[in-house]
């Protein structure tokens, strides 16, 4: 039995989102959060909703609201408000106007749903998780961001069909910023167990190409269709489940780290990271020399548009 809560529940991510978490066999309340002005939106995705539950043979309650007091007693509040970037935009060009948005919702969360978890997918992310964690309040392991696990998924997908297997024989993570900095670990990818320069076929892997489509595919998307839904709606859910579930995965989302990649820390970025129902745990890691140096180029970037966003928001 679990309640989750979508703030930004008429875009489309949270409606996605949504409709992938109401997928969730344990998730017994699903409240549709909005903004005053859109109650139109969430009233009409409510009944649509509806539709499929009957479709499917679900039984869930769902609700929408513009109201904070319904978010007592949420086991995870998802926050997909903001604006998303335009084609030709960087996620970091969206810091400032979303920080606000986001400081206005920790807070929120902070007095209506204190024992909640906060789960970040508004961008960019890795700094958008530091805010909500600095204006909660919630100790670190209850605020979390989508990070590199998106980024993640889509290198898993294109290693499995170079290699022709099925994607859960495929073990990869991208770590750092989600974001063009992003750090791939080829020392922490392995295929059927096998670590991938075991390989014979890891020769002839267009890693870079690869990197490259991951770095690209959110633009991409967002040039030819207008936005990413499905591939984040889906990853979105992956991790409610495995949050609720105690599953207690190791998967890469943005946490708060002290020293866990090599004595790098105090920053939220991505990592792998231990998740139950008690949030998200970073676990200390050792990597290549080369990602090393790479992960910290990535974290010093984001330690410093996080400042200068918190900068903005404390002035
Ligand atoms: N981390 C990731 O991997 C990832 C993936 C996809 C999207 N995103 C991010 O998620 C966010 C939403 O994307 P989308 O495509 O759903 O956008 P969208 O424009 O379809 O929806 C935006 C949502 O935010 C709300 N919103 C916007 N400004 C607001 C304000 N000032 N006050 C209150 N609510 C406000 C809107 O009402 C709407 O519900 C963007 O920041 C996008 O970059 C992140
Ligand atoms: O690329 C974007 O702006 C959306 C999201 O971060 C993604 O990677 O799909």
């Amino acid at each position: 039995m679990a309640k989750v809560t979508i703030i930004g529940a008429s875009g489309r991510v949270g409606q996605f989102a949504a409709y992938s978490v109401s997928q969730i066999p344990f998730v017994t309340k699903i409240i549709l959060f909005g903004r005053e002005g859109n109650e139109d939106v969430l009233e009409g995705t409510k009944w649509d909703f509806i539709d499929s539950f009957a479709a499917l043979g679900r039984n869930l309650k769902l609700f929408w609201s513009v109201d904070p007091k319904e978010l007592k007693d949420s086991d995870i509040v998802i926050i997909t408000a903001g604006i998303p970037r335009c084609n030709g935009q960087d996620r970091l060009d969206l810091a400032k106007k979303n920080a606000d948005l986001i400081r206005m919702y920790a807070e929120m969360i902070s007095k209506n749903a204190p024992e909640s978890i906060i789960f970040v997918v508004s961008n960019p992310v890795d700094i958008m998780t530091a805010v909500a964690l600095k204006y909660s309040g919630f100790p670190q392991n209850r605020v979390f961001g989508l990070g590199t696990h998106l980024d993640s998924m889509r290198l898993k997908s294109f290693v499995a069909n170079h290699f022709q297997v099925h994607v859960s024989e495929v073990h990869t993570r991208i770590i750092g910023e989600h974001g063009n900095s992003m750090v791939p670990l080829w020392s922490a990818t392995t295929i059927g167990g096998i670590q991938i320069s075991n390989l014979p076929a890891f020769a002839s892997l267009p890693k870079e190409e690869m990197v490259h489509w991951v770095k690209t595919a959110g633009s991409h998307i967002i040039a030819k269709s207008g936005a990413t839904v499905y591939g984040p709606g889906a990853a979105i859910a992956s991790l409610v489940k495995t949050v609720l579930g105690n599953e207690n995965r190791i998967l890469t989302v943005s946490a708060y780290i002290k020293s866990e990649v090599h004595d790098i820390g105090n920053v939220c970025i991505g990592v792998p990271a231990r998740l139950n129902r008690m949030g998200a745990f970073p676990v200390p890691i050792r990597i290549s020399e080369d990602e090393v140096k790479k992960f910290q180029e990535s974290v010093e970037k984001i330690r410093i548009v996080t400042a200068e966003v918190i900068e903005e928001l404390e002035s």
